[in-house]
């Protein structure tokens, strides 16, 4: 695999920015990469396990001749992390991220970005519920998407890119900030949300039911709780920055729960029966197409009789 940069800074050393490095060492694809974050326990520990080939005691130093600088803080924790980089940054260096949402983070990061220096936002669609320094590997983003938002970049640049998440294991799309943060309030921040809400509804319950409804809770449940135990801050960040199109889709979301409550109130089997035929049809379709990867093909698992 080719060296498409040199040097390679990590800014924030959590879930993401470790598995970077483990993937960017897998594939040879720096020369050198150095770290920052902001506490130094968690500087402590990466020096520990080896997490990067240098960790700096501040952000400057960190980014300092580096070719590529990966902003891999909270969404909210981008504007001053710029502003700290800003002036020292090589020219000709690209700046990167990997934040969740990619409309805030471009307005955040643009007034702070110095003539001469490439900016293309990216978001890898891969992650965990564990978040810190000890919680990457380097397989996180292999057969995963990584969406990047060029927004008028160079196209060199954005092409080096590409090929650097395709040395990561991942495949490449582009989209625009606005159509990336819709798309993500469907497939990612409501139902996170919905999560964190269901998790919250039982944990209510579990007070009136002594402990029942964690204890016996089935797949589908447990899930709900994986999701509902990502880090706070980096989720809190999520909604606070993609406020309109969380918003627009909860709305959606709430006024089919309402169709759905009446449905079941007023004993409409007829019209619950339709609106599970229709989803089931949706999940079989996305199977048939071959775009859930992670799915398990239970259609070519021989049925063993008797
Ligand atoms: N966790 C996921 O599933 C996932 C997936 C894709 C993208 N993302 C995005 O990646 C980014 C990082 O998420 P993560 O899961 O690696 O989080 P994490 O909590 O594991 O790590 C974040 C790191 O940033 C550091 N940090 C926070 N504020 C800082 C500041 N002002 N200056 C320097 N360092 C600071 C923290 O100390 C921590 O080391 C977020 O923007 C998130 O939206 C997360
Ligand atoms: O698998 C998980 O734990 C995730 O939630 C990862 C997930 C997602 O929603 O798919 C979460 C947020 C990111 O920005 C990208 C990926």
């Amino acid at each position: 695999m080719a060296q498409e940069y040199q040097k390679v800074a990590l800014i924030g050393l959590g879930l993401i920015a470790s598995s970077m490095f483990w993937g960017i060492k897998r594939a040879g694809l720096a020369v050198e990469v150095t770290g920052y974050a902001r506490s130094a326990e968690t500087r402590e520990t990466a020096r520990e396990i080896g997490l990067c080939d240098r960790v700096c005691d501040s952000a400057a130093e960190a980014v300092e001749d580096a070719d590529l600088v990966v902003l891999c803080v909270p969404v909210g924790a981008m504007a001053a992390v710029m502003e700290e980089i800003g002036p020292v940054l090589k020219p000709g260096a690209t700046v990167s991220d990997v934040g969740s949402v990619k409309r805030a983070v471009i307005e955040a990061v643009t007034p702070h970005l110095p003539g001469g220096v490439h900016f293309v936002p990216a978001h890898p669609l891969a992650g965990t519920e564990q978040s810190g320094p000890r919680s990457g590997f380097a397989e996180l983003f292999d057969n995963r998407w990584c969406i990047l938002v060029p927004d008028g970049a160079e196209a060199e640049a954005t092409a080096r890119l590409h090929r650097f998440w395709q040395g990561l294991g991942s495949n490449t799309d582009e989209m625009d900030a606005d159509h990336h943060d819709l798309v993500l309030a469907v497939t990612s921040h409501t139902p996170h949300l919905i999560a964190y809400t269901m998790v919250g509804v039982a944990d209510d319950l579990r007070r009136v039911t002594d402990s029942e409804v964690i204890k016996y809770s089935a797949a589908g449940f447990r899930d709900f709780t994986r999701i509902a135990a990502s880090d706070p801050t980096m989720w809190r960040d999520v909604f606070l920055t993609n406020k309109d199109a969380t918003l627009e889709i909860l709305g959606r979301f709430t006024e089919e729960l309402f169709a759905l409550q009446r449905a079941i109130r007023q004993g409409d089997g007829d019209m619950l029966h339709d609106y599970f035929t229709r989803t089931r049809a949706i999940r079989r379709g996305i199977i048939e197409a071959g775009q859930d990867t992670e799915a398990p093909d239970f259609g070519r698992v021989p049925v063993r009789k008797g």
